[in-house]
């Protein structure tokens, strides 16, 4: 007779209750001054609520199977909780886990986590993968991704190809061998961490989140992600698919006067959640049996001899569900079908996974009501037992033993290759891709706008220096002709008025009053300064120079510079002169080019780089009163060749007009000492 397919084979199942752990969330900031609940550990599984003020609660003895404080870390409550489930669920068995709580208790933050500390779900990925492309090829399995969400009793997949599928509602339906299931939903299939992360981090970018009064980014729908694999080489597996859902619930909200249209939908769905735990926990059993007769089954299968099996600590409670339940007759009793949530968390609630509760909690006294709720919800949730086909060794025949040793055979290769590429430098190996990009898109939206301003006006600033580096490089450009200018004028000058024998400070004095620019001061007055020793050299020497504004070719801001960079009074410059030589020098000069240029209609040609510089004409030659040879070459050529060798008649009248407008004596004073 032929035996029946291993997939029509029917399976015994072990009972498996659902585990609950509490996670009580942090207070930060202002909230955490008012005190935070606190749960303690009494003794193995139970913990004793404290309120804020250090009392305890009445009535506050909780049944958890573990409890996580605010100093926990999302890595640990998934070494501690979750991996297990991650791990029986590649190696075969369907597996949930449920993050159920008020709202900004700190659900999404333990699902999803942040980039700087990712939560389960990312956690997860990582695990069955093992950064690896081919982690699961190893192991001989496929992976397919769902990812969707319910809003406001509509499923929406989050993974959907083009805007229309993206939003439309898709159906659950049910059938005999699947049990509810979304109909349409895209189950893409996935090779690596890095595939799935980025499908996540897709669908996050589509999924609801609103700024509520508890919670800038409060999730307004229940996030159902789910990886299904499936077998690939082995008959028995070819006809299995196991999943692994992950569901984040959005956050109840007790405030039922503000709660918005999503929000009474959510709390609509979550009572439904709660009537489902609430009869299956009823008596601790949902197949007819009394809470009492399991008792005793549980002791006649213990003191029954032969019973032949080795006793892990929960075995007791697991041996006597080896006879299927008899969930379709009972199912009628479950109301499942009154919400989509209920629908497809069927297998999770009372069925064939394996199921972790996370409840988490908001340790702050003005959240005491729903903490409470939350806290009952979790005890309720304990007693609920879900049926795990038994393990595959009492299933198998000879032929899927084989088929068993090969699986070792690939787990132990898969585990192997993990443990090299733990072992190599953590640089190698590709970080966990951003699976909150969704999430955490609004923030980083602003963050780039805020960014593209910066930059923009960083541009227009650049410019605007640019251009002002522009005109003050053309002002130099001005300054430097003007410096040269006045240079020229006063050499010039000095040619025509320094007297063959050395001048006496006197005569110098007199010599500067005769400018009509000390109109102001008698020249008693100044020769009585210099004979008084009242005005030194040096601020004669300034003022000397001073008379160059009145040279109009030399009234500009250039003069303020030459007075700068004057040297020290009493230091002589290149040539051996000192300053106060050099300043009369300019000044003489200034005036010669000025009659000069009366005479010939000539200008003062600008500084340019044909001619001698000014570091030349500040040269050792320059050492006498006269001018050298090479000074003279550098002297402006006025427009009339015959100016030098003017007429012995000309040379007067000039002369008696520069008395006559108060300037010192022009080119045809003999005792310049300057041949014409
Ligand atoms: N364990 C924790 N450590 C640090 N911060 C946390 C923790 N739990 C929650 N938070 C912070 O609290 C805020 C609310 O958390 P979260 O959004 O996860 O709440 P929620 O329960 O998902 O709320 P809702 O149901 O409204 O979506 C977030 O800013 C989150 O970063």
């Amino acid at each position: 007779m032929r035996s029946p397919s291993p997939a029509r084979r029917e399976r015994p199942s072990i009972r498996e209750p659902l585990q609950v752990v509490v996670r009580i969330r942090p207070l930060v900031g202002s909230a955490a001054e008012s005190g935070a609940w606190r749960l303690e550990q009494r003794d193995g599984q139970h913990w004793v609520c404290h309120q804020p003020q250090g009392e305890k609660l009445e009535r506050g003895v909780f049944p958890f199977d573990q409890c996580f404080d605010g100093k926990a870390t999302n890595k640990e409550l998934f070494d501690k909780a979750a991996k297990k489930l991650v791990q029986a669920a590649v190696a075969g068995s369907n597996a949930s886990i449920l993050a159920y709580g008020q709202t900004s208790s700190g659900k999404t933050h333990s699902v999803l986590g942040t980039p700087y500390e990712p939560g389960i779900l990312p956690l997860a990925v990582e695990e069955i993968f093992g950064f690896r492309d081919d982690g699961l090829q190893v192991l001989g399995k496929q992976a397919k991704l769902s990812y969707f969400e319910i809003f406001n009793e509509k499923v929406i997949d989050l993974l959907a190809h083009g805007p229309s599928q993206a939003t439309s509602s898709l159906p659950v339906k049910e059938d005999a061998g699947r049990g509810f299931y979304v109909q349409g939903l895209r189950e893409a299939p996935v090779r690596s961490a890095e595939d799935v992360l980025r499908l996540v981090a897709r669908g996050e970018e589509r999924r609801r989140y609103a700024r509520t009064r508890w919670n800038d980014y409060s999730s307004r729908s229940h996030a159902i992600f789910s990886l299904c694999f499936e077998g690939a080489s082995s008959a028995w597996e070819a006809t299995r698919r196991t999943k692994l859902n992950i569901v984040d619930l959005a956050g109840c909200e007790n405030h039922k006067h503000e709660a918005s249209e999503d929000g009474r939908h959510i709390n609509r769905s979550l009572f439904f959640l709660g009537e489902v735990i609430s009869r299956l926990c009823k008596d601790g059993r949902r197949d007819g049996l009394s809470q009492r007769s399991l008792s005793d089954t549980r002791r006649r299968q213990d003191s029954a001899p032969n019973s032949g099996i080795s006793t892990p600590r929960h075995s007791a409670r697991l041996r006597d569900a080896r006879t299927p339940p008899r969930r379709e007759k009972n199912a009628d009793f479950i109301p499942y079908r009154d919400s989509k949530l209920t629908r497809v968390l069927r297998s999770s609630l009372g069925g064939d996974a394996l199921t972790l509760l996370l409840v988490t909690v908001h340790p702050s006294p003005s959240f005491a009501e729903q903490s409470l709720t939350s806290l009952r919800f979790a005890t309720k949730a304990r007693s609920v037992d879900n049926f795990i086909p038994s393990g595959l060794d009492s299933a198998r025949s000879n032929e899927d033993r084989s088929f068993s040793v090969c699986d070792a055979a690939r787990i132990i290769e898969g585990l192997q290759e993990k443990l090299r590429r733990l072992e190599r430098p953590k640089a190698s190996q590709p970080g966990v891709p951003d699976a909150y990009r969704g999430r955490r898109s609004q923030a980083q939206e602003e963050l780039h706008e805020e960014l593209q301003k910066l930059r923009l006006e960083l541009r227009a600033k650049e410019r605007e220096l640019a251009a002002k580096a522009q005109l003050l490089s053309e002002r130099d450009r001005q300054l430097g002709q003007l410096k040269e200018q006045l240079h020229l004028a006063t050499r010039f000058e000095h040619r025509i008025d320094l007297p063959s024998e050395p001048v006496s400070r006197h005569e110098d004095s007199l010599q500067v009053d005769a400018w009509p620019h000390d109109a102001g001061r008698s020249y008693a007055d100044q020769e009585g300064d210099l004979a008084d020793g009242r005005a030194d050299s040096h601020s004669r020497s300034l003022s000397l120079v001073s008379r160059a504004e009145d040279i109009p070719c030399l009234r500009s801001s250039s003069f303020v510079t030459r007075q700068q960079n004057l040297p020290e009074e009493g230091s002589s410059v290149s040539g051996g002169e000192t300053q106060e030589e050099l300043v009369e020098k300019l000044v003489r000069l200034a005036v010669m080019q000025i009659s000069a240029s009366k005479d010939s209609g000539t200008v003062l040609p600008a500084a340019g780089p044909q001619e001698t510089s000014v570091s030349e004409r500040w040269s050792p030659e320059f050492t006498g009163p006269g001018l050298s040879e090479k000074e003279n070459s550098c002297l402006p050529v006025p427009a009339n060749p015959d100016v030098l060798g003017t007429p012995r008649s000309k040379q007067k009248a000039d002369f008696r007009f520069r008395r006559s407008m108060g300037c010192p004596p022009g080119p045809g004073k003999d005792r310049s000492g300057v041949k014409g």
